[in-house]
């Protein structure tokens, strides 16, 4: 990588001098950000005729910078003024040097080092008697050559060939690179130019002191101090190469120490041993958040295993005692009771039949294994004989007529002894219809566990199976909500909450947890994750193919659901869960 990659280099050089520079930080892979703050001028003063043309009487030009000289040449070539073979050159700087050299002079002393008073120092040490000195200078250069002549008690004329001007037009550009925090660095390479640069900067909020400074001497630093630049470098010698130097050094060692700057936060400390992982863990899964779902079928000693769902029986009531008093020893509360009745009609009449086959089960439920709380899952599909959720007229599921049926079905199971109704059907107004319901027939205690947010969703299949509830002619997008929607969602449960829901459901669990947890977010009713068949089924399968850990897949399944909101989960994982749980 190139020193200076990516770094922003400020150039407040005038236009003429700028180039070389410019050219290096881009070498270096910087980028330079132009700005001439100085620009200079001739200076053709009459008075200045009068020298030029009797040069003849100094023996020594004093030239101090490559502007010196350029101008001063200018000056002659312009009154075509040809300069006396005698007159020899003292000169200061690199640059300068190069300067002279290029309108075909040679210097006749430079001083061993490029600072003023050395320079007088050693010229009159070599040439105690001078003779005249012209002494060529810009308007705003320092007075250190004059005094020292004067103390000498040498004759010398200065001649102020150029002027310095400030240019000023620059200050919105400087202020917005400065606001956006786009330069690296700045560099100076005469007091003049800082001073414009405070100038300019006076008053602005971001004014660049903080940042990097480069001066190419004493004398620019000093200035940038005296303007409060906190972070000031200046060369050993005082040329623009080593500006370059000591930029290129600055910025690969900030590189060096980002690397070694490198912190990062250890949040391993805390997974180091199973005890510290306890302590810390954020969601807990228990065996009194399962709700064990059961599917209840007519006849006698029937324990009937679902083909799609291993581990998942039919069973007849007879049966139906003993499965729940396992619910009880294993800790687990709740159970939702799905019918699978022996005859269907058109319009479902088995679901709200006082001795329909849930209402038998919840009353042996109830008296039997009373401290289970019972749920009954309030549908039509598994009683119509088209299989559909609400009854079917012209061919479509009809609203209003369905939420007659249905409420009829949540109060007879609520006659029957359930404890908590929770309809299914997603037919609009169905929470406000069965509370209407309830309350009428005086089962105003019975909370709704809303079926609130249910998608129309192919992870069903397996239940249709079990509850032999397939709707025979198309499908149930018409009621049930598309996959794609999340606002919906929203608009779903909100209304369910405006009739009176009293619990919301989100079914299904695993692909829909960024729903979960918005419902979560959004309403303050206990949450329930709708663990469906399907997500069972496939970690079933998976599982007795040895291709997952069941129990540890399964407990991390539930936790997640648990982690995305849910207060509460169905799951047909119940009683699975609730013996690895015990035996933690
Ligand atoms: N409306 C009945 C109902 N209640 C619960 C489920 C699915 C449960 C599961 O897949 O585990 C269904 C099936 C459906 O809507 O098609």
């Amino acid at each position: 990588m190139k020193p200076l990659q990516g770094k922003h280099i400020l150039v407040t050089r005038g236009k003429s001098q700028a180039h070389p520079f410019i050219e290096k930080i881009e070498e270096g892979g910087g980028v330079s950000y132009h700005t001439p703050l100085l620009d200079f001028q001739l200076n053709d003063s009459e008075s200045h005729q009068e020298i030029i043309h009797q040069l003849h009487d100094y023996s020594w030009v004093f030239l101090t910078s490559s502007n010196g000289v350029k101008f001063f040449f200018e000056l002659l070539r312009k009154h075509n003024v040809f300069l006396p073979q005698k007159l020899q050159f003292a000169i200061i700087g690199t640059k300068t040097n190069h300067a002279l050299k290029s309108y075909g002079y040679q210097a006749d002393f430079i001083p061993s080092r490029f600072q003023a008073t050395k320079m007088v120092d050693e010229f009159f040490a070599v040439y105690p008697r001078p003779g005249n000195i012209l002494y060529i200078r810009g308007n705003r250069s320092r007075d250190v050559l004059p005094a020292a002549f004067r103390a000498k008690g040498v004759f010398f004329q200065s001649m102020t060939v150029y002027d310095t001007l400030l240019v000023k037009d620059q200050r919105e550009e400087i202020l917005s690179w400065l606001k956006s925090e786009e330069l690296d660095a700045l560099t100076f390479t005469s007091p003049s130019t800082v001073s414009a640069f405070a100038n300019i900067v006076q008053g602005a909020e971001i004014n660049g002191k903080d940042l990097p400074c480069f001066c190419i001497g004493p004398t620019t630093a000093e200035t940038a101090r005296r303007y409060g630049f906190r972070h000031i470098f200046v060369p050993k010698q005082y040329t623009i190469n080593e500006i370059m130097n000591q930029l290129n050094h600055y910025f690969s060692n900030e590189r060096k120490d980002k690397m070694s700057d490198l912190t990062f936060k250890r949040h391993r400390r805390l997974r180091r041993t199973e005890s510290m992982r306890a302590l810390v863990r954020e969601t807990h899964l228990r065996t009194e958040d399962l709700i064990f779902p059961i599917f209840v079928v007519e006849g006698e000693g029937v324990k009937n295993p679902v083909a799609s769902m291993p581990g998942v029986h039919q069973v007849s009531l007879d049966y139906l005692t003993e499965e729940m008093e396992e619910l009880v020893q294993l800790n687990i509360r709740s159970v939702i009771v799905f019918g699978v009745p022996a005859e269907k009609d058109e319009v479902g009449s088995q679901a709200y039949h006082e001795d329909g086959i849930v209402q038998k089960a919840i009353r042996q439920i109830k008296e039997e294994v009373p401290s289970l709380t019972v749920i009954a899952d309030t549908c039509l599909c598994q009683y119509t004989d088209h299989g559909h959720c609400g009854v079917v007229r012209d061919g479509d599921i009809a609203n209003d007529e369905s939420l007659t049926y249905i409420t009829q079905t949540a109060v007879s199971q609520a006659e029957a002894g359930a404890d908590i109704i929770a309809p299914s059907n997603m037919m609009d107004g169905f929470v406000a219809s069965i509370r209407h319901g309830l309350d009428e027939a005086g089962y105003s205690h019975i909370p709704v566990m809303s079926y609130a947010v249910k998608y129309a969703s192919s992870f069903y299949g397996p239940f249709r199976d079990a509850a032999h509830s397939s709707p025979q002619f198309g499908d149930r997008r018409a009621y049930q909500m598309d996959p794609s929607n999340r606002l919906e969602a929203i608009r779903e449960a909100e209304s369910d909450v405006q009739e009176g829901a009293d619990f919301l459901i989100v079914k299904p669990a695993l692909s829909y947890l960024d729903i979960m947890r918005e419902v979560k977010d959004r309403f303050n009713l206990p949450l329930v994750a709708y663990n469906v068949s399907g997500e069972y089924s496939m970690i079933k399968a998976a599982a007795q193919n040895g291709w997952v850990n069941e129990q540890e897949i399964v407990l991390e399944k539930l936790t997640s659901m648990k982690r995305a909101g849910a207060d509460l989960i169905i799951t047909y994982f119940a009683k699975d869960a609730a013996k690895w749980l015990k035996e933690d």
